[in-house]
């Protein structure tokens, strides 16, 4: 390709466009109206009900949502731990639900997995562990030693190949988690809360390798999480599952940056630790019958220009506004801008001023409450 590039005459014409980044890469995985049920019971809510989404190759895609939302549910319907009720999974054109015996091998094969406490062997060496499914597929010792070898250096790990799990930290042992799910050389990685159990320094130097390996290795990586941080720093796209629906899905940047779906703000709502800790502590969901400050949080795209316009929110706000964090962040190269404001409001007046103020930001969310003392 390049040579092409390199030998072709000059031409006068334009350059034909470069493709834009965030154009969607062909299908990993496609979820087809897909839906789960675990009871037969008529009243029971399903698992999973009509989720469609389609996972570019190579991309990485993160899913959230609350504590039982369907998020396991859905992601092991990709190497079929778990069987649709309805709807079909395809993972690269083929579905899953067709395959006999050999191909669910196969497609287990394509699609490693690595889990929140990862499932080590506590009485084989991190090389044992990592050799064990290449011995189950029964392939030559050489071609075993030459790839576990090859993964140990991979991972940051070929100093511990004799080390015993107790002996690792949880990152370590993370590593070897990833190590042994890329031993059949998958396109797909899952990773079902896979930093959960580690401290934020850890958790990010697993990010750092699981980006580069995805990026090296033009690997597909889907992600559970309910830590919006990790989404925040690795995915391209993120899902959002409420009660076993897609609600919202897009860019992470723009998801994070304007949610649409109250789930999705709900998610989002950490945000509140921006706050002063002492402020945090007093914050209540309902107004208290007494005086007291509302918070409200004001998101700002970043294609927006110039500054948030303090002076007319003062305005339509009202004069007891203050400001009590602001800050730019920049996810996937998008700046994202934040306010964090406090009025002093009746619960009839709030709505009213909210509703004027709604042209001054992307997007306003009520924090929460925090009763005034004298
Ligand atoms: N094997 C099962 N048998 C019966 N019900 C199940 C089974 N697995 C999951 N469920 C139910 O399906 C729903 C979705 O569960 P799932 O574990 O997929 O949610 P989740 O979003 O991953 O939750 P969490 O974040 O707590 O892990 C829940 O109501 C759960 O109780």
């Amino acid at each position: 390709m390049s040579q092409d590039i390199l030998t072709a005459p000059p031409s006068e014409a334009p350059a034909a466009p470069l493709p834009e980044a965030t154009a969607p890469l062909p299908p990993s995985v496609v979820f087809e109206r897909v839906g789960k049920r675990f009871s037969d019971a008529p009243d029971a809510a399903p698992a999973l009900a009509e989720v469609d989404l389609a996972i570019g190759t190579g991309e990485i895609f993160g899913i959230i949502g609350r504590s039982g939302a369907g998020k396991s549910t859905l992601i092991r319907t990709i190497n079929r731990l778990e069987r649709p009720s309805s709807g079909r999974v395809l993972v690269a054109g083929t579905d899953v639900g067709t395959l006999d015996n050999d191909g669910l091998i196969a497609l287990r094969r394509r699609t490693g997995m690595i889990f929140q406490h990862f499932n080590l062997l506590s009485a084989k060496t991190v090389f044992g562990n990592v050799a064990l499914p290449l011995r189950v597929a029964g392939l030559p010792r050489r071609v075993i030693e030459e790839r576990v070898r090859n993964l140990l250096d991979l991972v940051g790990l070929a100093d511990k190949r004799d080390a015993y799990p107790a002996q690792l930290s949880g990152g370590q042992k993370q590593r070897v988690g990833i190590a042994r799910a890329m031993v059949h050389e998958p396109e797909i990685l899952l990773c079902d809360e896979a930093t959960s159990a580690l401290d934020p320094e850890t958790t990010q130097s697993i990010l750092t390798l699981l980006r580069d390996i995805n990026r090296r290795l033009g690997l597909t990586i889907v992600l559970i999480t309910h830590e919006m941080a990790v989404i925040r720093e690795i995915c391209d796209r993120v899902a959002v599952l409420e009660r076993g629906r897609v609600v919202e899905e897009g860019p992470v940047w723009r998801v994070f940056g304007a949610p649409s779906h109250p789930a999705t703000a709900a998610l989002l709502r950490p945000l509140v630790h921006d706050l002063p800790a002492e402020l945090h502590a007093r914050l209540q969901a309902t107004p208290p019958p007494g005086p007291h400050e509302t918070l409200l949080g004001l998101r700002y795209a970043g294609d927006r220009r110039g500054d948030p316009p303090l002076a007319a929110l003062a305005a339509t706000l009202g004069p007891t506004l203050r400001l009590l964090h602001g800050g730019v962040d920049r996810i996937q190269d998008h700046p994202q801008g934040l306010l964090i404001v406090a009025v002093e409001l009746s619960p009839t007046e709030l709505p009213q001023r909210l509703a004027r103020a709604g042209a001054l930001a992307d997007r306003i969310e009520v924090l929460g409450h925090v009763p005034l003392t004298n």
